[in-house]
């Protein structure tokens, strides 16, 4: 069962709006990704499904958060159907994120409270997914939608939270037009962790990457 329940997730969201995407094989790389990460201040995690074996390294990443970052909520990305869903929470997982928005992922989280942030590629898909009780969307993939679209939903339904994933940089340029565009939170993978810097176990780098990458999140 999740450690964190939706309120606390979005208090987090709100408070660090910066969501680290991540999967690794090797569930030891994924610890100490996890920890450099909780270190630099995030307090959100999104460890990816990717992979036949992928839920038994969030097993272990999941045991290990609750032990040693105890303020960081642990969730899932790259959900597209409500059994993986099912299995992730059953392991844990405090948030659901994925590529696309599915109302049956948003009908087994609902039951079990907890936050689904599914991809939304239009504004219709947003409207669909807030009518299913997804509080914050992830619109996906970012770089190809823009911060203008972001900007343009927002002035008719100025009520919604927007997490940017896909193309995401963690440099003061890219941030900024992002969060004056409004979002809410960003999601950031490929861009905030170097395959050079993960092979090379350089975990203090990340550490450093992710407070600045803070600091740079300002709404
Ligand atoms: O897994 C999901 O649910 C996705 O939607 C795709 C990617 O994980 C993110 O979009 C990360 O993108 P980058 O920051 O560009 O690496």
């Amino acid at each position: 069962m999740a450690r964190n329940n939706k309120l606390s997730v979005l208090n987090k969201m709100a408070a660090a709006p910066m969501v680290p995407v991540f999967y690794h094989k090797d569930a030891e790389v994924a610890k100490a990704v996890v920890k450099a990460c909780y270190d630099g201040g995030v307090r959100l995690f999104e460890f990816t499904n990717r992979g036949d074996f992928a839920h038994e390294v969030f097993a272990e990443v999941s045991k290990f958060v609750a032990e040693e970052c105890p303020e960081m909520a642990l969730g899932v990305g790259s959900i597209v159907e409500p059994a993986t869903a099912a299995l992730y929470m059953q392991l844990g997982a405090d948030f659901v994120v994925g590529p696309l928005f599915n109302p049956e992922v948003a009908k087994i989280c609902n039951r079990r409270g907890v936050p689904y942030v599914p991809g939304c590629g239009s504004i219709s898909e947003i409207g669909f997914a807030q009518e299913a009780g997804c509080d914050v969307c992830k619109l996906f993939p970012g770089d190809v939608l823009g911060p203008k679209m972001v900007k343009g939903l927002l002035a008719p339904m100025p009520w919604s939270k927007i997490m940017v994933t896909g193309g995401v940089e963690p440099t003061e340029e890219n941030l900024s037009s992002w969060f004056k565009a409004g979002v809410f939170a960003v999601g950031m993978g490929s861009k905030l962790f170097p395959k050079e810097t993960i092979a090379a176990a350089n975990w203090n780098v990340i550490t450093d990457k992710c407070k600045e990458a803070l600091s740079f999140c300002k709404k």
